[in-house]
C-alpha cells in the first residue's frame, strides 16, 4: 500500500503545480470574483476637489447674514471665489468654492431678500469632503491578487480604470465515470444511480469564475474514457470523479496513463477522500476525485477549488477555518483526519446527519465541515472545534 500524504503537504504539492495562465485585459465591470494580476494604482484623486457632503449653503467666514451670490451644483461649479459675508447655494457632491469654509444645512438656514441666516453656525470645515481624502493619484487602491467584490469594482472605476489585467479564466474539464451512472436522473434503472458528482463539482466551481466543460458520465471502458479524455485536450485542469480506488473496474488511472498523464501522488490521509489522485500531463493538472459523492465534495473543497483559485491568481487559495464550540459530543477519530458534515448556527456546531461518504441528505444540510485531527479522542460538549464554513472556501 502506498503511504498516505498529510493534508497540508498534499495541498502544497498540488498548488505548486497550479497552471500559470496568460494575462488578458478585463473590463472592470466583468472583474467580479477575479484577481487583478498587478497592484492597481489610482489614476486620479478622489474627491477631485473639496465637495459638499450636504445640500445647503457654502459659507464664507462670518456670523451672517450672508449675501447669496450664486449656486454650485454637482457637475456645474460656481466659477468664482467667495469673499467675506458671501454664500452660494450648494448641492451634495458639488464643488465648494474657494473662500467658503463650511456648509450650512438647508434645514438650519433661512433665506429672505437674497440673504441667508443660520440658526447655528457650522464649525470650520463642516460638511466638506476634502480633496483626496478617499485616495490620491498613484495610491495603490487594490493589491495584486485581491478577489474582486462589488466594492472593489466601484473603487477601481472611481480610480480611473476601464479595465484590469487578470489571468484568463481557467479551463476546467469535469468528467464523471462509472458503469452504474445514469445520465438522466428521471430514467434510472434499478441497477443504476443518477450521475450527480459532475454537476455538483461544476456548481462548486461556478463562483470561482472558471470555464467548465462537462464530460460524461462515461462508462468503465478504456475506449470510451480515451474518447472523453481527448475532449479535455485544451483544459488547464481536468477533474475526474470515480474510479480512483482499487477495484477491478477502476480504470481512471490506466486511462489517464494512456492519455499521457503521470501520477504526482495518490492517496491522502483524510476521511472521506483518501483515494485522491493528482497527475500532470505537460502543464495540465489532473485531479482524480473519489467517486463517493461526499468524498468528491470534500476533495473538491479542499483541493480542486484551491487549485482553480490559485490558477486564477489568488495568492491565498486555501479555505479558511473558524473555531466553534461543539453543540454535541463527537466520537473519537481513527487514523485519517476527518471532515465531518455539520451545521453551524454561528454559536455552535453539530453533525448534519449520517457521516457515510455516500450520504447526500447530510451533505445537503451541511453548511460547514468540522476538521477532526487523526487520532483525536472523543470531543465533549462545548469543546472548541476547527470548522470550515462551506460558503467562504
Ligand atoms: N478494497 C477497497 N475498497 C475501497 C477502498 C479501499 O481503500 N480499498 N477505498 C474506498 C474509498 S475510501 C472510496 S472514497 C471509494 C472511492 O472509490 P472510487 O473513486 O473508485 O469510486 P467508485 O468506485 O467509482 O464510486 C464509489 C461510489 O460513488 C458512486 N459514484 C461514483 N461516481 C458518481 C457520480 N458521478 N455521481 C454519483 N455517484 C457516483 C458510485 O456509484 C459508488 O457507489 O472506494 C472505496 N473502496
Ligand atoms: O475516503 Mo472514502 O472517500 O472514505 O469514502
Amino acid at each position: 500500500m502506498s503511504a498516505l500524504l498529510g493534508l497540508e503537504e498534499a495541498q502544497a504539492r498540488l498548488l505548486a503545480l497550479a497552471p500559470v495562465l496568460p494575462l488578458e485585459n478585463v473590463p472592470v465591470e466583468a472583474m467580479l470574483g477575479r484577481y487583478p494580476a498587478e497592484d492597481v494604482r489610482a489614476a486620479r484623486t478622489q474627491p477631485p476637489a473639496d465637495l459638499s457632503a450636504m445640500d445647503g449653503y457654502a459659507l464664507a467666514p462670518g456670523n451672517g447674514p450672508w449675501a447669496l451670490v450664486g449656486e454650485s451644483r454637482a457637475g456645474s461649479p460656481f466659477g468664482n471665489a467667495l469673499t467675506a459675508g458671501q454664500c452660494v447655494r450648494i448641492s451634495t457632491g458639488a464643488v465648494v468654492p474657494d473662500g467658503a469654509t463650511c456648509v450650512l444645512l438647508q434645514e438650519d438656514a433661512a433665506m429672505a431678500d437674497g440673504r441667508v441666516t443660520a440658526s447655528a453656525i457650522p464649525d470650520h470645515g463642516r460638511h466638506i469632503r476634502r480633496r483626496g481624502f478617499d485616495f490620491r493619484a498613484s495610491d495603490v487602491v487594490l493589491a495584486r491578487g485581491t478577489r474582486m467584490t462589488a466594492g472593489h469594482i466601484a473603487l477601481a472605476l472611481a480610480a480611473g480604470h476601464r479595465q484590469l489585467a487578470a489571468a484568463r479564466p481557467v479551463r476546467v474539464a469535469v468528467m464523471d465515470s462509472g458503469d452504474e451512472l445514469a445520465p438522466d436522473p428521471a430514467n434510472c434503472a434499478p441497477h443504476q444511480i443518477p450521475a450527480s458528482n459532475g454537476a455538483m463539482i461544476a456548481a462548486m466551481l461556478a463562483p470561482v469564475g472558471c470555464e467548465v466543460l462537462r464530460l460524461g458520465p462515461i462508462g468503465d471502458d478504456m475506449a470510451a474514457l480515451a474518447a472523453a479524455l481527448a475532449q479535455a485536450e485544451n483544459a488547464d485542469i481536468l477533474i475526474t470523479s470515480g474510479g480512483a480506488s482499487v477495484g477491478d473496474h477502476d480504470l481512471i488511472k490506466p486511462a489517464l496513463g494512456q492519455w499521457g498523464a503521470q501520477t504526482a501522488f495518490w492517496k491522502v490521509a483524510i476521511k472521506p477522500g483518501k483515494p485522491l489522485l493528482v497527475a500532470t500531463r505537460g502543464a495540465q493538472v489532473v485531479l482524480g476525485l473519489p467517486g463517493n459523492p461526499v468524498s468528491s465534495f470534500v476533495t473538491a473543497f479542499l483541493f480542486a477549488l484551491p487549485l482553480v483559485r490559485a490558477a486564477m491568481g489568488s495568492p491565498d487559495p486555501l479555505p479558511r477555518s473558524i473555531t466553534l464550540p461543539a453543540a454535541q459530543p463527537l466520537p473519537a477519530v481513527g487514523k485519517r483526519r476527518e471532515f465531518l458534515r455539520a451545521v453551524s448556527d454561528g454559536q455552535g456546531v453539530r453533525l448534519a446527519g449520517s457521516q457515510d461518504s455516500s450520504a447526500l441528505t447530510a451533505l445537503a444540510l451541511a453548511n460547514c465541515l468540522i476538521d477532526r485531527p487523526a487520532g483525536a479522542p472523543a470531543a465533549s460538549l462545548g469543546e472548541a472545534l476547527r470548522v470550515f464554513p462551506l460558503q467562504n472556501g
